[in-house]
């Protein structure tokens, strides 16, 4: 096992494991030099990691690690309550035998609440249920009782989660469409001097009336004027449709995302000064109905990027407390794995000392670890591309490149086309999901109304999201701050490889050569490498430095 040193070369100050590079060079390194306290802090850690370098940790037996249920899609349908039925009910006392109305209103419907925690770390336990409903209201009940409220149901995502619309159905919308649409109707009537018929019949879906009232005597009766649906005022706080929410900050407090519908009304209110005991009392209104995709992309502050059996999940657990699979074959990851730096653990110095925007002193960071990438992953081979929206929003990203599996600078140009393409392809992607999911919605019972209905212009626009939804803005990946992790240093004839790598970094970085990427604004000011041997814990020690450096680029 080589010695671990750290060297100067090339201008870039790294610990090195190769053993032609001195102390003493470093030693050389003016005290002037911005680097020197990295230098520092690497021979500090360095000389910490050859004193209890828990090799076990980082070379695992495939079967030693733990893996949690995880999902990163989910399509819901979401259910806001429906409100009760009013109640139909008299007053009876001893001398009062057919007393006036007293029937309760219903409850109205329970709504549903949204809310990104810290503790989520994914979406499977909502993929599995498909449909969230929330309470019912209870119905009214006589002496004037209003119903009991439906219950709320509160849905935890994990922060990152993005929300978007797929379908909508609001009955109360239709309701007022079709009365406003009555209500033109008769005034273009009355302007024509023709006959008004009042809206007196009975409506089954929108009346109830006293048990026991038989067809004939229903014929009879006079309805009211229906009353218009009514909207809970909660409904205001509804986010505009069609939905799109992108939760990518942990919420104290849940945003209401559909508002329980209102109960019906109790017989009370359709008492008139000729007839106090009226046998009708409205139904409760429909609950909102909305499908939501549901997309966890994690946030991370730094992304993992590299060809399977790079090494990845090794350097996960070197850096952090992750007990991610390791194994030396092909996708021995197959979901994206999270792990914390601790910086500062309030026992001594910190590791790193550094703040963030806001002037808060950084305690930690966060890593994410993706599956592998092979070449034409953008066609869909290996595992696709699909795990690469967890890296898509770090803040940085960490090319790990395995030094023993051939031409470095090769695969370093491979994961960038790679990672090019799933940049022009997601949005297409996103929008080609939507458009499939897509379907118009239909009550069975106004399929058939909508059938017979010759006028076209009178069948109800239950689909209102015909426009496409908007792509999700963010910035392009390539602009991102990268740097490269050499890995598996360790072994033997990996120095050449390593040298060209650096020397490729030094000629992108000087402009000599064009980003990896090919496109056009990509970040490469700082670039650099670190060569490493995740599986000894050498050289570990100084990435949390340059992702600090690179966080606030
Ligand atoms: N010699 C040496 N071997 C290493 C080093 N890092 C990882 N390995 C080995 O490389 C193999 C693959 O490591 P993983 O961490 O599972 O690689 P990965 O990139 O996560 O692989 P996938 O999850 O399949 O994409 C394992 O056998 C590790 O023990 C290193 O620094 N030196
Ligand atoms: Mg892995």
């Amino acid at each position: 096992m080589p010695s671990v040193r750290a060297c100067f070369s090339g201008g870039t100050l790294t610990p090195f494991l190769y053993p032609a590079f001195t102390e003493s060079t470093l030693l050389a390194v003016s005290r002037t030099c911005p680097l020197r306290r990295r230098f520092q802090l690497q021979a500090r850690c360095n000389s910490t990691a050859t004193e209890q370098p828990d090799i076990s940790r980082l070379d695992p037996t495939p079967d030693d690690y733990s893996l949690t249920p995880f999902a990163d899609r989910a399509i819901l349908t979401l259910e806001a309550g429906a409100g009760g039925h009013g109640c139909v009910s008299f007053l009876r006392e001893m001398f009062t035998p057919e007393g006036p109305a007293n029937g309760g209103d219903g409850g109205s419907g329970g709504n549903i609440y949204i809310q990104a925690v810290r503790g989520e770390t994914s979406l499977h336990k909502l993929a599995r249920r498909r449909l969230i409903r929330a309470g019912r209201g209870r119905n009214g009940q006589g002496k004037v009782k209003g119903g009991e409220r439906g219950a709320d149901v509160l849905i935890k995502v994990p922060v990152g989660t993005i929300v978007r619309e797929i379908q909508r159905h609001d009955p109360v919308e239709i309701l007022l469409e079709e009365a406003e649409k009555a209500e033109r109707e008769r005034e273009r009537a009355e302007a024509n001097g023709d006959v008004v018929e009042e809206d007196g019949g009975y409506k089954k879906d929108r009346w109830l009336v006293y048990p026991g009232t038989v067809p004939t005597e229903l014929n009879r009766m006079k309805f009211p004027q229906l009353p218009k649906p009514r909207r809970s005022h909660l409904a205001a706080l509804e986010p505009q449709s069609p939905l799109w929410l992108d939760l990518d900050k942990h919420m104290e407090t849940p945003m209401l995302l559909a508002a329980g519908a209102m109960g019906g009304l109790g017989n009370p209110n359709f008492m008139t000064p000729f007839n106090n005991r009226p046998k009708m009392a409205t139904r409760g209104e429909e609950g909102l109905k909305i499908s939501v995709q549901l997309e966890l992309k994690i946030l991370a502050d730094l992304g993992l990027v590299g060809l399977p059996n790079a090494g990845k999940s090794t350097l996960l657990r070197a850096l952090s407390n992750s007990r991610a699979r390791v194994g030396n074959w092909a996708f021995t990851t197959l979901q994206p794995n999270v792990g914390t730096v601790v910086l500062d653990n309030h026992k001594g110095r910190p590791l790193v000392t550094k703040r963030n925007k806001q002037g808060e002193l950084r305690e930690s960071f966060t890593i994410a670890d993706v599956p592998g990438l092979i070449e034409d992953a953008h066609l869909d081979k290996g595992l696709g591309l699909g795990f690469l929206r967890h890296i898509e929003r770090a803040a940085v990203l960490a090319f790990v490149i395995d030094l023993n599996a051939g031409d470095a600078v090769a695969a370093l140009k491979l994961l960038w086309r790679e990672v090019s393409e799933y940049e022009t392809q997601r949005g297409k992607e996103l929008n080609a999901e939507t458009e499939r999911r897509m379907v118009t919605w239909m009550p069975a019972n106004r399929a058939v109304e909508a059938k017979s209905d010759v006028d076209e212009l009178d069948i109800p626009d239950l689909n209102p999201n015909v426009e496409p939804l908007p792509f999700l803005a963010s910035e392009p990946i390539s602009a991102k701050p990268w740097f490269v992790v050499a890995t598996k240093a360790d072994l033997d004839g990996t120095q050449e490889n390593y040298e060209s790598l650096h020397k490729y970094l030094q000629d992108v970085k000087s402009g000599a050569q064009p980003h990896p990427s090919g496109k056009e604004n990509s970040w490469k000011r700082d670039v650099s490498s670190i060569p490493i041997s995740a599986i000894n814990a050498h050289g570990v020690e100084a990435i949390p430095q340059i992702v600090m450096d690179l966080l606030d680029d």
